[in-house]
């Protein structure tokens, strides 16, 4: 990684199309111009002034320190941003190069605060969509996946960082060739051991593979390098059963099982062993004989073993896609700004069509418009007054800060302006989503309804903030949603 100096990202990298989205930040793909190299880069808004990009090695532990004890009273999601660079740079000095962590090119900062994360691109996809996709898959195959993650483990705990968050799709593929390095990502939520954390990371993560003593925040419970290992034997005890691990619930029933080595087992009650200091480290668990593929079976797995995975990795993959949607809520909320902006502006269900019709025949790449398009569309539409608005509407609307908005939020923003019940918002939302961009499932009749009844747990038709809360820990990317709506516009 090169100067720590603020330069701009479009004088050095061409921005591609999205990879994917995250609670707070999008990823593109993107080339460097001087070189075309291809890389993903992974954007991170913040709020207030530019900051703390640079670190010297001596005195820097007490430098971090200061500077996020100095954050303490910012938005949630600087605080994660702030953690995510740190623990990005001190891979960065400690780690990197590894085949199996995601290497940082390089960072820049937009004047706005925007940081751009310059990461490895991984073209060859999540890890559990390949072990599906196989033809064949053993014990050997898994055995060969552990090592990789254990591998990368290792090295991050020998630099004292916990990732806190390893999850399946936070493994992605280098390449899409059979022999490709699998890499371990997505550092918001990691902690250095040693170091202040700002205490709102420990509250994000997915409850799915968090170890018991993260889950119990009382006292005396240490997060550790182990809870990462805890995290590796659930992904393992799905890999080898197909079945999501329960907490408490941990067991080797017996027909499942049948055919997985007595040393695969052994492995898994390591790893899901209750107290951290008798679960084993990342360096031993590299001389099991299992992960040194020593004991794995070669032979192909169970048929049943492996269509129960395949519907695990689809009913996860739904999951997400709703999930991703909620994402809209955030929509929502800006909508309540919009009001602020242009009060109760009421279009009526003929206009908004004809505000996307303008929309989709003026703007010349696909989705996305240019503030000077966006002008061109109210004019159309004769919504002359809102002509001198239209820089703060676009502004609201331009999540990325690249000078372009998707129209598709705007139609959204201006279709519930006039409805101020949240719930009749949102499913008008959804409604003036164009079908083809929602996941299948979503616009099928009382599916929001679902979501919405998931979160109120005591069916009172309102989602209190203690509801809300349990949602957001037992469903860790609804956190999607509560960042969306504290990201500044
Ligand atoms: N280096 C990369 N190469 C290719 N795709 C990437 C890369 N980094 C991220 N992505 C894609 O972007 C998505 C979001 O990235 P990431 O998980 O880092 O964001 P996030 O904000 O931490 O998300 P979340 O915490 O919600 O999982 C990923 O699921 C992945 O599909
Ligand atoms: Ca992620």
């Amino acid at each position: 990684m090169k100067g720590q100096e603020t330069r701009r990202l479009s004088d050095e990298y061409e921005v591609l199309d999205i990879l994917g989205r995250g609670g707070f930040s999008i990823v593109r793909r993107g080339i460097k111009k001087s070189s075309t190299h291809h890389v993903a880069i992974k954007t991170l808004r913040r709020l207030g002034p530019s900051v703390m990009l640079p670190s010297p090695p001596e005195g820097r532990k007490r430098e971090k320190q200061q500077q996020l004890h100095q954050r303490e009273g910012v938005a949630v999601s600087d605080a994660l941003l702030t953690n995510e660079i740190l623990v990005m740079r001190r891979i960065v000095e400690e780690v990197a190069p590894h085949d199996n962590v995601i290497q940082l090119y390089d960072v820049c900062e937009d004047p706005t605060g925007d940081v751009h994360l310059i990461l490895e691109l991984c073209s060859g996809g999540e890890l559990f969509d390949r072990i599906v996709a196989q033809e064949r898959y053993s014990e050997a195959g898994a055995a060969a996946v552990v090592r990789q993650i254990a591998s990368g483990l290792e090295a991050l705990h020998r630099a004292n960082i916990v990732h806190r968050d390893l999850k399946p799709e936070n493994c992605l593929f280098l390449n899409e060739r059979e022999d490709s390095p699998l890499k371990i990502m997505d550092f918001g939520l990691s902690s250095v051991e040693e170091e202040f954390t700002h205490p709102v990371v420990g509250l994000f993560g997915s409850i799915d593979y968090v170890s018991p003593e993260a889950l119990d925040r009382g006292q005396g419970s240490i997060i550790s390098s182990k809870s990462d290992m805890w995290s590796l034997g659930v992904i393992l005890y799905i890999l080898l059963s197909g079945y999501v691990y329960m907490h408490g619930e941990f067991s080797f029933y017996e027909k499942t099982w049948k055919n997985i080595s007595a040393s695969a087992k052994q492995l898994i009650s390591g790893l899901l062993t209750v107290d951290p200091d008798r679960r084993p480290s990342a360096n031993e668990i590299l001389q099991h004989p299992w992960v040194i593929g020593y004991s794995a079976k070669q032979e192909q797995m169970d048929a049943e073993i492996v269509s129960r995975l395949q519907s695990f990795n689809a009913r996860r993959k739904l999951r997400a896609a709703a999930i991703a949607s909620m994402w809209s809520c955030s929509i929502f909320l800006r909508t309540k700004k919009l009001r602020s902006l242009v009060g109760t502006y009421d279009l009526k269900p003929e206009e908004l069509g004809s505000l996307r019709e303008h929309f989709q025949k003026i703007c010349e790449k696909g989705d996305n418009a240019t503030l000077p398009e966006f002008e061109e569309v109210l004019r159309a539409m004769n919504l002359s007054s809102l002509i001198p608005l239209a820089p703060r509407i676009f502004d609201l609307f331009d999540n990325n800060r690249d000078g372009t908005v998707d129209m598709r939020e705007i139609i959204c923003g201006f279709s519930s302006l006039k409805n101020s019940q949240g719930d009749d918002a949102l499913r008008l939302c959804f409604q003036a989503l164009p079908e083809d961009c929602l996941p299948v499932d979503i616009t099928e009749p009382g599916k929001l309804d679902e979501i919405f009844d998931r979160m109120d747990a005591n069916s009172d038709g309102q989602v209190t903030f203690d509801e809300f809360k349990a949602a957001m820990q037992i469903d860790s990317s609804l956190k999607d949603v509560v960042l969306s709506s504290l990201r500044p516009v």
